[in-house]
């Protein structure tokens, strides 16, 4: 018999009061943690023991008790927000799932973190495939009140288990996704989806592509499973760290909450442009200019460039001979025993800066036999090195070694090639080109803000064809090495002493990197950031579509066990040497170990929307299939004709804005009319600035992010660009509530859909 109203509303109110005690109880705990962890802390720094020893310790607990007290103040909102009832043999069990896991003072679990295995079910059940969990329950928790439940219960013999995109906790869900846009992007543990959890607890090794129409939640997803490996694979991951490459810098401040909302806040996070330490570019290259650099084939133009560089008299000088003033009088080593060093030093197969070392000695030596010659002095041979180590002092000497076999940064290799349109000319003829090929890469000098986002993997190429002269770091590195096996031993013995051994908190590995070069407030995080060189545990990249081949080359150089996880769109590939194909993108690296999960369900976009967007994706990407909207709410989408042109824009926004609702408006348009938009819509703010009202943005700005409405101006001259229909489709599916289509000319037959 079915309960009558007010039965329902009894057994809903004890149902809240049962769990309002359990969630009472639960935030309890974290605040003595807090409270301990607090005294911990102060007891740490107060402590005022002398030697090195003591003070790394006191160093390390204030550290490692700050680091906690982070965590568990990032907790306080929606700290549980699950329960899960399993039947066992034994009985039933109530099982809560929350931001982190939590015992009592009995040592019991009374909170089960989101990662570990025992939530798996929380989020795996399904209708069809209930994992053994009989109810699922989303609890609302607002400023630590219970305000509302969500139950499923599932009962796997009646329903069948046709649909495999079974939606888990739709209220919830559909809550969630109701709530206004904020210019950031949230967390969401508490109702992540069934084949997004697949994605997030994936294995570590091999590269993982999650391909997935416009909000399907790859970011998000992504950034969980950045979070959950951080938290499964601590061991590894805290060491060498975990890199998210995204877009563009805008798209990085979005997402920059959600980890630090999981309790994660040590992943570096870059965009291409900033991969190489010292340079950040935000700027790109003209389309064909892009194209040009994004093609493995630049790589054999640079390998070119550097063997230009590395020439004999008669390339350098025009004179067969070596000849240098010396204070002694001309030196002069003859052009066949020069060219005999030269092709050695080129043989021997070394990065340019490593192999100039062998060239320089050996012309040193050259140039100090040729001086006891003019001085008539005989040499003895072992005393060869210190004269041309004298000879070395004197600028002539250096100034022409130079300019046979100069020691080169990437920075200078790149400006000096690209400022000189013969020496393009000529390393474009070696790697087997035209010279109206290697042209347009052509440009007048440049200071360090002049580097383009295309620029960056080219000078991560030229700096592993130049490489460093490091024998004396190399000495050094074998002395810090022996050094480190002590520290290590050392700093195993202070985890123990400490008690965060047993918590897991960190390896002994970890503490003593962290406490070796910068003192125990550098990060894993801060250490990798400012080192080119520095290999990952974990990479993650976002609008992965975007990157060339060449900034493949890069991002993969920082991951040699290629363990990535791969998110993107082909459909809304926009740059000039974008990906079209994943597998080709990536088998070169990883052969064999490429796997591609797709994600099929639009949680931003609601049907009629992306309706209008479908129809655009037959023509920017035929082979994609659009996302299934899971929402249905907004305003209906429409075209607007603009009369008055641009003039017309404010007031178009303003009623585009009242009509959804309110919330945040983006106004879209191509790279060619943005400014005259931003010129009439002088109140909106650019890409830098999300949280604002109405912002105005190009198409390349938008990717990646959404807002509740969106006003997409002038369709054509989007659709004149290349790749202009991908740009379009990325326009379209950024709103949450509201399209507003704004036309000048007459609407594209492509979004004739809007005339109906
Ligand atoms: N399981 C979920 N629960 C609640 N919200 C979700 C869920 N999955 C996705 N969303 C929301 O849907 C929106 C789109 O997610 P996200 O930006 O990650 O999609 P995307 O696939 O990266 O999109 P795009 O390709 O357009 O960049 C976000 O607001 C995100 O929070």
């Amino acid at each position: 018999m079915s309960q009558s109203a007010p039965e329902a509303r009894s057994s809903e109110q004890e149902a809240l009061a049962a769990e309002q005690a359990r969630v009472t109880a639960m935030y309890g705990r974290l605040d003595e943690l807090r409270t301990r962890t607090e005294t911990r802390l102060s007891d740490a720094r107060l402590q005022d023991r002398t030697g090195y020893a003591a003070l790394v310790e006191r160093e390390t607990r204030a550290f490692e008790h700050a680091r906690e007290r982070a965590r568990l103040g990032a907790v306080e909102e929606g700290l549980c927000f699950g329960r899960i009832d399993l039947s066992h043999d034994d009985g039933p069990e109530a099982r809560y799932i929350g931001r982190i896991g939590l015992r009592d003072s009995e040592y019991e679990t009374i909170l089960v973190d989101w990662r570990a295995p025992a939530a798996r079910p929380f989020y795996a059940a399904t209708p069809g495939d209930p994992n053994g969990v009989t109810r699922r329950r989303h609890l609302r928790v607002r400023r630590r009140r219970v305000t509302g439940l969500d139950d499923e219960v599932f009962d796997a013999d009646r329903l069948s288990d046709t649909d495999r995109r079974q939606l888990v906790g739709e209220a919830a869900l559909l809550t969630a996704l109701r709530g206004a846009r904020t210019g950031r992007m949230g967390d969401i543990v508490a109702t992540i989806q069934t084949e997004q959890d697949r994605v997030i607890r994936a294995r570590l090794d091999g590269v993982l592509v999650v391909q997935g129409g416009p909000g399907t939640g790859k970011t998000v997803a992504a950034l969980h499973r950045a979070a959950y490996l951080l938290y499964t694979h601590r061991d590894v991951l805290e060491r060498r760290g975990v890199l998210v490459v995204g877009p563009n810098p805008a798209f990085l401040r979005y997402i920059g909450d959600v980890l630090p909302s999981l309790g994660e806040a040590e992943a570096v996070m870059r965009t291409v442009g900033g991969l190489f330490p010292g340079v950040s570019a935000v700027r790109h290259d003209p389309y064909e200019v892009a194209a040009l650099k994004g093609e493995t084939r630049i790589a054999d133009l640079l390998r070119a460039a550097v063997r230009d560089r590395q020439r004999t008299p008669r390339e350098a000088f025009g004179t067969g001979d070596l000849l240098v003033e010396t204070d002694a009088g001309v030196l002069t080593v003859p052009g066949q025993v020069c060219e005999h060093v030269v092709r050695t030093a080129r043989g021997l197969r070394l990065a340019h800066n490593v192999a100039r070392k062998y060239t320089v000695n050996a012309l040193l030596e050259e140039l100090a036999r040729a001086e006891s010659a003019l001085l008539g002095r005989p040499l003895a041979e072992e005393d060869v090195p210190f004269v041309g180590e004298r000879l070395w002092a004197e600028d002539p000497v250096r100034e022409a070694l130079d300019a046979l076999w100069p020691h080169l940064t990437p920075e200078r290799l790149l400006r000096e090639l690209f400022a000189d349109p013969e020496a393009l000319a000529r390393a474009g003829r070696r790697a087997g080109r035209s010279p109206g090929d290697t042209a347009p890469l052509h440009r007048d000098g440049g200071g360090p803000r002049d580097w383009t986002v295309q620029d960056v993997p080219l000078l991560d190429e030229a700096a592993e064809l130049l490489g460093r002269d490091d024998s004396a770091s190399r000495a050094a590195a074998r002395r810090a090495a022996a050094e480190r096996a002590d520290e290590e031993r050392y700093a195993q013995g202070v985890l123990e002493y400490t008690g965060l051994f047993e918590d897991g908190m960190m390896s002994a590995a970890g503490l003593a990197a962290r406490h070796r070069d910068d003192g125990p407030g550098a990060t894993t995080a801060e250490r990798a950031g400012a080192d080119r060189e520095w290999t990952y545990g974990h990479v993650i990249v976002d609008e992965a579509q975007e990157l060339s081949p060449m900034a493949w080359r890069t991002v993969m150089r920082r991951v040699p066990t290629r363990s990535l996880t791969v998110v993107g769109d082909l459909a809304q590939t926009g740059s000039a040497a974008g990906a079209s194909s994943w597998t080709g993108a990536l088998e070169p690296y990883a052969p064999g170990k490429v796997h591609v999960e797709r994600l099929r369900v639009n949680y931003r976009t609601p049907a009629p929307i992306m309706a209008v967007a479908a129809d655009v994706l037959r023509v920017a990407a035929p082979e994609e299939e659009p996302p299934e909207s899971v929402r249905e709410d907004g305003a209906p989408p429409r075209a607007v004709a603009l009369p008055g042109g641009l003039a017309d824009l404010p007031a178009l926004v303003e009623a585009e804005r009242a009509r959804a609702g309110g919330g945040k408006v983006a106004v879209i348009a191509s790279e060619g009319r943005i400014g005259a938009v931003r010129a009439v819509l002088p109140d909106a703010a650019g890409a830098g600035d999300l949280g604002q009202g109405v912002v105005a943005l190009t198409a390349t700005e938008a990717k990646g992010l959404e807002f509740d409405s969106v006003v997409v101006v002038d369709p054509d001259a989007l659709l004149a660009a290349p790749r202009g229909a991908n740009d379009l489709y990325v326009a379209l599916t950024r709103a949450t509530r509201g399209l507003t289509v704004a036309h000048a000319a007459p609407l594209p037959a492509v979004l004739s859909r809007l005339e109906e």
